[in-house]
């Protein structure tokens, strides 16, 4: 409304000069029409002054309204989806595209309105001055907004491809970030260099063909209004001449050829932002329909009570289930649990076992709810998984991963992560029972030491130490611990086991295990191969009858003097040895004997 006040106050003053020149010839007073002229200035200056204001303001507002909603789908995406999508493009599409979908929807939008009405209102007028002098004018603008539009068309294409190869670029920088200790001890910087180069070069080549149309669109609309300028002078001025016009109209008409110029151009340029901002409407619009997780009508409800599973019925169950991760845009399904069933009690320490790929950290992850089981039912206290709300499933499972994921942040922050409530106590207990006080005690400025992304700062084992402590913060009724304990050293795995013996009083703790010394302590073995659950129940037993669990013990979980002893008798443990020679050329193994140990310069034949 603003825009448009301002149009018409803009509109108004070809004809209030009109009436100066008409009042000037006739010896008029002029203070009048001066007045009006510059009242006419005014409003028009303070009008579009707001009305930009406005818009800004507006703008804004859209770009936090897109990334607050966009965010938000983000973290609640399905990971099957989420995890298809590179995350330079993901990030690309939430902070640059949200930023052109501001231009789009107040900028280049307000633009589109306000110039178009001021090019309509403007066209009105000057047919009412002259019919024939803008017949003139619209045939020369026509051919020109014919080939403007044809160029905002072309326009729109190359944006979007231009918007595809950034975040390409953007995508391929993240990953080779991400994993910057890799590429550096892989020597493959100058190959990512020349790869990253590359897309660089790709988004520049099409920012150019952005750039040479919209470079072009303001052009061939300047052409079409000089030409039309040209024209209009050249007649009006011979039709002046032999009376059949008067100097004011002609004048008159003149300013509004001028004013309509501006806003012309304005229009077509505003065409082009607003295609551009569509395409990216278009990417951001895709980002924001990832499939997301969850049940909406167990959601609905709200979180149920948490609390201590009964003690007397399973914490966990698994019963048949059958699960596939699908990959690639095709949805292959590579099919990982074949019919799993076990249970969990729900207090003492169950070790899940099995060879690399059995599917055991995929059983974790349905426990989690990262993914639904494609057939068969997990239960957690009794009941289906799937019918209780995720923020309770979350709420009662704590989850020390894999990779110890840490964040940028404080440790403190990192350690009440999921219990931003916990006390001073219970942060200063849960430190101690994951033996990272004298830890913390070394860091400059303890609890409150900044580290860096992914947690660098810490060693790997405080890392894992630090997100046990995470999890026992929460006070899960079921704490899921994948390889918890693999990079701790033995006094810590041995004080650790400790604490899984107190922490297993309370609740269920479930922990894929690569020591024998943790799996030995457990109340229950689950021995897993292939997907499927190969034998359950106790060290003892699985020793008895169990050839995979025997093999596992003798070899894959971490054999330590004196802890298999006890319970069964000597493992024998075979020093691992390589094959006689890698298909690839790797030399022949030679044992690491004194020999081999003296440093000697490398013969030619020795390479490979
Ligand atoms: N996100 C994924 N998409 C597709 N396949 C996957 C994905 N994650 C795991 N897999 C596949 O599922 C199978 C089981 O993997 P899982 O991580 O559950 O095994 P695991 O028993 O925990 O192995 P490890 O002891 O080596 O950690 C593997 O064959 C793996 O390739």
């Amino acid at each position: 409304m603003l825009g448009l006040l301002g149009v018409g106050a803009s509109l108004a003053q070809p004809w209030a000069i009109g009436k100066l020149i008409e009042a000037a010839g006739g010896g008029a007073s002029m203070i009048r029409p001066i007045a009006q002229l510059v009242g006419l200035f005014c409003a028009g200056a303070l009008f579009s002054s707001l009305q930009a204001y406005v818009i800004g303001r507006a703008g804004e507002n859209i770009v936090y309204d897109v990334r607050h909603i966009l965010t938000g789908r983000l973290l609640r995406a399905d990971l099957t989806a989420f995890g298809k999508r590179p995350q330079g493009d993901i990030f690309t599409r939430t902070v640059t595209d949200t930023a052109l979908v501001k231009i789009a929807l107040s900028q280049s939008l307000a633009q589109l309105i306000i110039s178009g009405a001021t090019v309509i209102g403007g066209v009105v007028l000057m047919f009412i001055l002259d019919l024939w002098l803008m017949v003139i004018t619209i045939s020369c603008l026509g051919v020109a907004s014919i080939t403007s539009i044809a160029l905002a068309r072309k326009l729109r294409k190359v944006a979007l491809e231009n918007q595809d190869d950034t975040g390409e670029f953007a995508s391929d920088v993240q990953r080779v970030l991400s994993a910057l200790p890799t590429v550096k001890a892989s020597r493959a910087e100058p190959r990512e260099a020349a790869r990253i180069g590359k897309l660089a070069d790709k988004a520049r080549r099409s920012g150019i063909r952005v750039n040479a149309y919209n470079a072009l669109l303001m052009p061939s609309m300047n052409v079409g209004t000089q030409g039309a300028l040209a024209v209009v002078v050249g007649v009006g001025m011979s039709w002046v001449a032999r009376g059949e016009m008067d100097m004011a109209s002609l004048t008159t008409f003149i300013m509004y050829l001028f004013q309509l110029v501006s806003p012309l151009v304005m229009f077509f340029m505003g065409v082009g932002q607003f295609v551009q901002g569509r395409a990216a409407v278009q990417r951001v619009d895709e980002l924001a329909r990832l499939p997301q997780e969850g049940n909406e009508s167990a959601d609905a409800a709200g979180p149920v009570p948490l609390g201590p599973l009964a003690p007397h019925r399973p914490a966990v169950e698994f019963h048949d289930v059958r699960f596939a991760y699908r990959r690639g845009k095709q949805e292959e399904k590579s099919q990982v649990l074949h019919g799993v069933s076990f249970s969990v009690p729900a207090r003492g320490l169950t070790a899940v076992v099995g060879p690399s790929g059995a599917g055991k950290t995929t059983m974790f992850q349905l426990i989690e709810r990262f993914y639904a089981a494609d057939g068969g039912r997990v239960q957690l206290g009794g009941q289906n998984i799937e019918a209780l709300p995720l923020d309770t499933v979350r709420g009662l499972v704590g989850y020390v991963q894999q990779d110890s994921a840490a964040m940028r942040g404080t440790v403190r922050e990192n350690l009440t992560y999921a219990n931003p409530h916990a006390g001073e106590d219970a942060i200063q207990e849960a430190v101690e029972m994951a033996g990272l006080t004298s830890v913390i005690a070394n860091l400059p400025q303890g609890l409150d030491t900044e580290l860096g992304d992914q947690g660098s700062g810490l060693s790997g084992g405080q890392r894992q130490r630090l997100c046990i402590a995470r999890t026992l913060l929460q006070k899960p009724a079921v704490m899921l611990l994948d390889e918890a304990t693999s990079n701790l050293d033995s006094d810590s795995e041995r004080d650790f086991r400790d604490v899984l013996r107190r922490v297993s009083r309370q609740c269920a703790v479930i922990a894929i295990a690569h020591r024998i010394s943790t799996v030995i302590d457990a109340d229950k073995i689950v021995v897993m191969e292939g997907g499927r659950v190969r034998a359950t129940g106790v060290h003892r037993d699985l020793m008895e009858h169990d050839e995979l669990y025997r093999r596992l013990a003798g070899s894959q979980l971490h054999a330590e003097p004196g802890v298999i002893a006890p319970a069964t008798g000597p493992v024998r443990v075979e020093p691992w040895a390589p094959p006689p020679s890698f298909a690839f050329g790797w030399p022949p193994y030679v044992g690491l004997t004194e020999q081999t140990l003296q440093l000697r310069p490398i013969r030619s034949e020795e390479r490979w």
